[in-house]
């Protein structure tokens, strides 16, 4: 994240840094196959609420990212890869310069497949915020400090509200 944050021009403390990566949260997700995956749920579109998601697939197909005017992609299933999503908190720590992606699972009729994602979030009681030094995005602060257990809490609210749960954080 340090160079993400440094790609923007900013020199960010290590110590602003590991308060904002100091949560890890690891999910271990089992797509059963299905005959009719377009009749399964698998994981709906969502945005990730961490500031990264550093996510392990299996060699088995099913996570699509949505990119602007080019709709979904599927995100080829490379063993032993990893997959570094973007979540609402780094959107919000970088002022809307990185967008957090938004994805979604879609189930397979044949094979079975397995992912854990490590969601990379700060604690609780941690203050998110645009970080000090980063030039305004067109001279506009977008987001406001918000504490980041009352973001999750919001999120987890209103979780198929898509990217309208940014919106609690914007200014
Ligand atoms: O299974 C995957 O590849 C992604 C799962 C996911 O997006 C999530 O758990 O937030
Ligand atoms: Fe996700």
């Amino acid at each position: 994240m340090g160079s993400l944050l440094r790609g923007l021009g900013i020199d960010v403390e290590d110590s602003a840094l590991s308060l904002h990566t100091e949560a890890k949260v690891v999910n271990m997700n089992f797509y059963p196959p299905c005959p009719n995956p377009e009749l399964t749920v698998g994981v709906g579109r969502h945005y990730d609420m961490a500031a990264l998601t550093i996510l392990l697939q299996d060699d088995i197909e099913g996570l699509y990212i949505k990119v602007e005017e080019k709709g979904w992609i599927e995100i080829p299933p490379i063993e032993g890869a990893l997959v570094i999503n973007v979540g609402d908190t780094l959107e919000i720590l970088s002022n809307g310069r990185y967008k957090s992606a938004e994805h979604r699972v879609i189930g397979n009729s044949t094979k079975a497949r397995v992912s854990v994602p490590i969601f990379v979030t700060p604690r609780l009681q941690t203050m998110i915020g645009p970080l000090s030094g980063l030039p305004e995005k067109d001279g506009k602060t977008v987001y406001k400090h918000a504490l980041f257990g009352d973001y999750m809490a919001n999120y987890f609210a209103g979780v198929h509200q898509w990217k309208k749960t940014l919106d609690f954080a914007r200014v």
